[in-house]
């Protein structure tokens, strides 16, 4: 078996800020991370604001410099690296920024053919190179246009098209799509999903959308206060985050077990016992389970909850309001435990 080498790398990186007012203390910005990302993931990093994720980015392409720790970039430890041999690392690293960030005297062909001109390309190799891209992001009829005459998805587009100019092997979405509409943002995503796939081009979400990594990414590390606090395939974190943060985040875009003032209104509006059950289409058989609560006497109405998708693979919450014996149904609910995680609202 070989064992292949991660794309990146960071191994106990932290980032501490200098106090910017006397007497403050420090900014640990970045502590003691680790993460480790393969060719053709899509990581997505998520995170409340001032949790350390364009700090994390700054690292990766050595725009700053970590106080502690590795980043190797292809095994490489670019962390120590003098800064002239930084170039040929930044090249290989795209950039597509929140705000854009694209140069408005140049026109869309002009701002694509920036980093080729930074590389030194030859004029014929750019104007071929700025053709494929235009037309990969469906923007060829606009290579004459300049920026403030685009909508702002199509700058985004000009944006990605830029950043996989020199054909970078990462790309690094800072927010990509927080100054989108909801539309617009799924377009953009549509787009990032087919650069991972025709290109093969590993990319670094940073994002605190959950909707975002939903839709994108692979995998996910959620941080909070410079630190990972979880990590995982994406299904795995949605349909069983094991921290508070993670599940806050996780319930901006999944319907899943109702807040407590939901309860208290279900309470009022049903008689009988309130459960909720965990179901997850690889370990659940949602048949079995209502097989299970049918049988005795009992019956049961679906009072709340939902079930979600994520890479074709179904889970979610359902939220039932029981009405039977109850010695019967605490039988029942024994036998449902069996086969997934029961929680009783008393
Ligand atoms: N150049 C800097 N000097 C001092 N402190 C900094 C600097 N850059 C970031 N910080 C601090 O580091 C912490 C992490 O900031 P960072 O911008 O990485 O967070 P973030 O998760 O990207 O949030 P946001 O989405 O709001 O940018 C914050 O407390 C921030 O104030």
């Amino acid at each position: 078996m070989t064992v292949s080498t991660p794309l990146v790398e960071l191994r106990n990186v932290s980032k501490v800020y200098p106090a910017t007012v006397k007497g403050a203390p420090d900014v640990t910005a970045i502590d003691d991370v680790s993460i480790s990302i393969d060719a053709g993931d899509v990581y997505g990093i998520i995170g409340y604001s001032g949790a350390g994720k364009s700090t994390l980015v700054r690292l990766v392409n050595v725009l700053e410099r970590s106080t502690a720790g590795q980043i190797l970039i292809d095994g490489r430890d670019v962390a120590q690296l003098p800064e002239r041999e930084l170039r040929p690392v930044r090249l290989g690293i795209g950039m597509i920024f929140q705000q854009f960030n694209l140069l408005n005297s140049r026109t869309v062909a002009r701002n694509v053919a920036y980093p080729l001109e930074v590389a030194g390309r030859e004029k014929a190799e750019r104007t071929k190179r700025v053709a494929e891209m235009l037309d990969f992001v469906g923007l060829a009829d606009k290579a004459g246009a300049y920026p403030d005459q685009l909508s702002g998805g199509q700058k985004q587009r000009v944006g990605i098209a830029r950043a996989l100019a020199s054909s970078p092997a990462l790309l690094l979405a800072d927010e990509a799509t927080s100054a989108l509409d909801p539309e617009t943002t799924h377009e953009v995503l549509e787009l990032l999903k087919r650069v991972n796939r025709e290109f093969g081009v590993t990319i670094i979400v940073i994002t605190h959308e959950m909707d975002v990594i939903q839709t994108l990414a692979t995998k996910v590390a959620v941080m909070d206060q410079g630190r990972i606090i979880e990590r995982g395939d994406v299904f795995d974190v949605f349909s069983n985050p094991q921290q508070a943060a993670s599940a806050r985040f996780v319930s901006t875009v999944v319907k899943g077990l109702p807040s407590k003032p939901e309860l208290e209104v279900l309470r009022a509006r049903h008689t009988g016992r309130i459960v909720t059950l965990a179901f997850r289409s690889d370990t659940v058989d949602q048949t079995q389970v209502f097989g299970e609560l049918s049988r005795d006497g009992i019956a049961f109405q679906v009072v709340y909850g939902g079930i979600n998708e994520i890479q074709g693979r179904p889970f979610g919450h359902l939220t039932l309001a029981l009405t039977g014996d109850d010695t019967t149904i605490d039988a029942a609910l024994d036998r449902v435990r069996a086969l997934t995680t029961v929680t009783e609202v008393r």
